[in-house]
This record gives C-alpha cells, sequence and structure tokens, in this order.
C-alpha cells in the first residue's frame, strides 16, 4: 500500500534506479508465497505476473541485484528472497516508533505484518496524558514528553507519524532532531525535511481519488464505444418489461 515519494534522487548510490527499488518489495511478496509453497525456482515471466510487473522490467531490475536467473530453470527462490531482503536492508531488525496513538496509530501498532518483515514496534507515543502508559498491541503508550529519550534509548532509524495534520510537522522536526532519518506519514500533510531525511506519505484517499479518476474514464470509455455501435446493432428492451418496456435499454446517441 506504501504511496508517495521519497526525498530521494531518482538513482540510488548503488546503482539501482528508486523505480526498480519501488518494485523489490512486489517481487518479494510474490517469492515469499512461492518459498512458503516450497517452490525451488521460478521463471522470469512467472514471478513478473505474480508481481504485476512485466517480465523484460523485471529482468532488467534482477540485473541490477546481478541476479540473471538459469537458463531454461530460471531464477531460485530461497536466494531470491535473500538477495532483495538484503537490498532492501530487511535482514536486520528496524526498530520503529508510532507516533499519535488513536484509531490509525492503533491499527498500525497491531498489525502483525511489520514484525514478521523485520520492523519491530519498539515505542508508541502520544501526546495524550490519558493514554499515557496504557497498553496497545501489549505495547504500554509512551507520552511525547519522553521523545528523544525513547528515539535514542530505541536506536530508532524509522518513525510513524499517525498525528492529527496539525501536529504532523512539528512531531516530523523533533523525530529528525532526535536522529530519525526515515518517516512513514499518515497525516494528510506535506512534511518539510532536510536532506538525508526520507519521507513516505500514505494517503489512501489520493489512491481512492486515483481509481474515481479511471472508474470516470472507463465509463466515458463504455459510453464512447456504445455510441459507436450502429443504431440496428444496439440492444433492444425486452417485451415484457412492464409499464417501462417501452423504454429502450440503450438510449439513443
Ligand atoms: N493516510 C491515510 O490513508 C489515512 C487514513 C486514516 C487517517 N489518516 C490520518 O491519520 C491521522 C490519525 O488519524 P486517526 O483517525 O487515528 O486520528 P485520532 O484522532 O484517532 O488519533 C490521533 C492521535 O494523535 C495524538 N496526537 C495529537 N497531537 C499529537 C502530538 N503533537 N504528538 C503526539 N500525538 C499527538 C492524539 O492524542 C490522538 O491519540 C490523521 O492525520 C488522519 O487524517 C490517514
Amino acid at each position: 500500500m506504501a504511496t508517495g515519494r521519497t526525498h530521494r534522487p531518482a538513482t540510488r548510490s548503488r546503482g539501482i534506479p528508486e523505480a526498480t527499488v519501488a518494485r523489490l518489495p512486489l517481487y518479494l511478496r510474490a517469492l515469499t508465497a512461492l518459498s512458503e509453497r516450497s517452490v525451488p525456482t521460478v521463471s522470469s515471466e512467472e514471478l513478473a505476473a505474480a508481481a504485476g510487473v512485466n517480465s523484460a522490467k523485471l529482468r532488467k531490475d534482477f540485473s541490477y541485484l546481478g541476479s540473471y536467473g538459469t537458463r531454461g530453470v530460471g531464477y531460485d527462490v530461497e536466494y531470491l528472497v535473500y538477495q532483495i531482503s538484503r537490498e532492501l536492508g530487511l535482514t536486520q531488525d528496524w526498530p520503529v516508533v508510532i507516533v499519535g496513538i488513536g484509531n490509525l496509530g492503533a491499527a498500525l501498532a497491531n498489525y502483525g505484518g511489520f514484525a514478521s518483515r523485520g520492523f519491530r514496534v519498539a515505542a508508541l507515543i502520544d501526546a495524550d496524558h490519558a493514554l499515557t502508559g496504557k497498553p496497545v498491541a501489549g505495547i504500554p503508550v509512551q507520552h511525547t514528553d519522553d521523545l528523544e529519550k525513547i528515539i535514542q534509548d530505541n536506536g530508532v532509524s524509522i518513525g510513524v507519524i499517525a498525528t492529527p495534520a496539525g501536529a504532523a510537522q512539528q512531531v516530523c522536526d523533533r523525530l529528525v532532531a532526535a536522529g530519525v532519518t526515515s518517516i512513514l506519514n499518515f497525516a494528510p500533510t506535506v512534511l518539510s525535511v532536510p536532506d538525508g531525511v526520507d519521507v513516505r506519505k500514505v494517503d489512501l484517499s489520493i489512491e481512492l481519488q486515483i481509481l474515481a479518476f479511471h472508474e470516470q474514464r472507463k465509463a466515458g470509455e463504455e459510453a464512447a464505444g456504445e455510441a459507436a455501435v450502429p443504431a440496428a446493432a444496439r440492444k433492444q428492451p425486452a417485451a415484457d418489461q412492464g409499464p417501462d418496456g417501452d423504454v429502450p435499454a440503450v438510449m439513443p446517441a
């Protein structure tokens, strides 16, 4: 679901384009499913279909990892899982803090998928004193007064912001000053960060707006397609439609 942009140049230091990096989690998810089914090898076409990516693009992406597969055999699933995990930095544990433990922050804290992917929720932080000490997903919520100490004690470099938009920049500034260098922002606001800090923004309403755009376009294409069908070939109303039977199913253009 991760969307938005990272404040980084289009090509990363080791020469892997940002677009390739963005597809690596898709490959990893498909490969992990194969690995769980004990599938030993996979062709680029099969893996591309499972990941929803074009197979030529997949081969190009894997060439950046130095992985070319074996002709007639394909790619070794376990080795690719290891290679991509290593490239994404998932072979090490990443302590994460979540700031803003309301509806969304609590849901994120309860999401088991972080831990299984190497992201350990190290601390939950909220400005509401009424929440301090209350466990969410088994972790006691701590107060924002202690934010800097919590970041330093836990060696946190990734922060998740789930506060209201008005508080997000101030929370971001404090996280960055305390040593956080990557932020996942759920608040509907654009954050300013210094060079060297990566921000990814997740906004489900933007995703829905994009889907709405495609829906509208599909509806427009359907209407245009129907207009292009000769009148004689258009669907006629069924005879037994009752009182409205004389209304054509497809209105003349
Ligand atoms: N990105 C998305 O797709 C998406 C989806 C849902 C909600 N959101 C956004 O996520 C944010 C949280 O939504 P919610 O429904 O959980 O809201 P909520 O009101 O339930 O929770 C917000 C929490 O943030 C805490 N808070 C406020 N100011 C703070 C500060 N300065 N420091 C630390 N904590 C602070 C509040 O005490 C509260 O517990 C909102 O900005 C909302 O718009 C985004």
